[in-house]
């Protein structure tokens, strides 16, 4: 159940090869479970989930955070959820980041380029709340990946940035879509992207929750995504800030 990465463009294609490189499966203890995500974003108005990013392949080195500490800082702003990008080479990630970052007790995603089954085990096991799957990774086999994410007792947040993503993600059953406004193959950002696919899933019948993705700095900016969509997901204007409690109240 492990996708063909070989036809995978680009730097999502480099990034995505390396990891499953690197994919060590090992037994894991169990760990109690998680509060839900899924709940977190059903909250009123635009839900905001903060991630802890310290670099990436387009900004470069952003901020070098302790993950326990911004966790905290997101929850007294207001984030109802924590995105933690695990992934190490090019976002400087580690898995051992959901740790420090769950005391904080929001519910946690686990942002990675899952490429095996094993990487949905590792989430469950370090508290993740959460995993991303990647259509434009994972293709044909992005149904399998949600299956086994709910048997684990894991939600998932299925990312497209195209309609035909929005397809397959529509057709394996998703029941969290994130609409990704850069081009992981590119790495260029579009704000348009959310607002017309958000609004293509919805004429389709999609009745479960939509998160706007990337590129958001300023409150004005998701003004385009009220009534459409249930949260947003902000990086880098966040992990970037000074105050980073600060910044996240500046868009709630
Ligand atoms: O830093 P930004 O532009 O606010 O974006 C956050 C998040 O959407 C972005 O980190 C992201 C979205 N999908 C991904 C997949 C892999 C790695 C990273 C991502």
């Amino acid at each position: 159940m492990v996708p063909d990465l070989s036809r995978v463009e680009g730097v999502l294609g480099q990034i995505a090869r390396r990891r499953l490189e690197e994919v060590q499966p090992y037994s894991l203890p169990p760990f109690p479970n998680p509060p839900s995500f899924r709940e977190a974003l059903r909250g009123e108005g635009l839900s905001l989930i903060a991630e802890i990013k310290r670099k990436s392949p387009s900004q470069g080195e952003i901020a070098p955070l302790d993950a326990r500490l911004a966790a905290w800082a997101y929850r007294r702003g207001g984030a109802r959820a924590i995105s933690v990008l695990t992934e190490p080479h090019a976002f400087g990630g580690r898995l051992e980041d959901l740790v420090a970052a769950r005391e904080a007790g929001l519910p946690l995603l686990r942002k990675d380029f899952v490429v095996h089954p094993f990487m949905l085990e590792e989430a469950r096991a370090y508290g993740a709340s959460a995993v991303l799957l990647i259509v434009a990774v994972l293709g044909e086999l992005t149904g399998a990946y949600l299956e086994r994410a709910q048997v684990l007792g894991l939600d998932a947040l299925v990312e497209v940035h195209t309609e035909r993503e929005l397809e397959v993600a529509l057709e394996a059953g998703a029941g969290i879509i994130g609409v990704n406004n850069r081009d992981l193959h590119t790495l260029a950002v579009d704000l348009s992207t959310a607002p017309a696919l958000g609004r293509r899933a919805r004429e389709k019948g999609f009745s479960g929750l939509l998160v706007a993705e990337s590129g958001y700095r300023t409150r004005a900016e998701l003004e385009p995504l009220k009534g459409l969509f249930d949260a947003v997901l902000v990086g880098t204007s966040l992990s970037g800030s000074r105050d980073l409690e600060e910044a996240v109240r500046a868009l709630c």
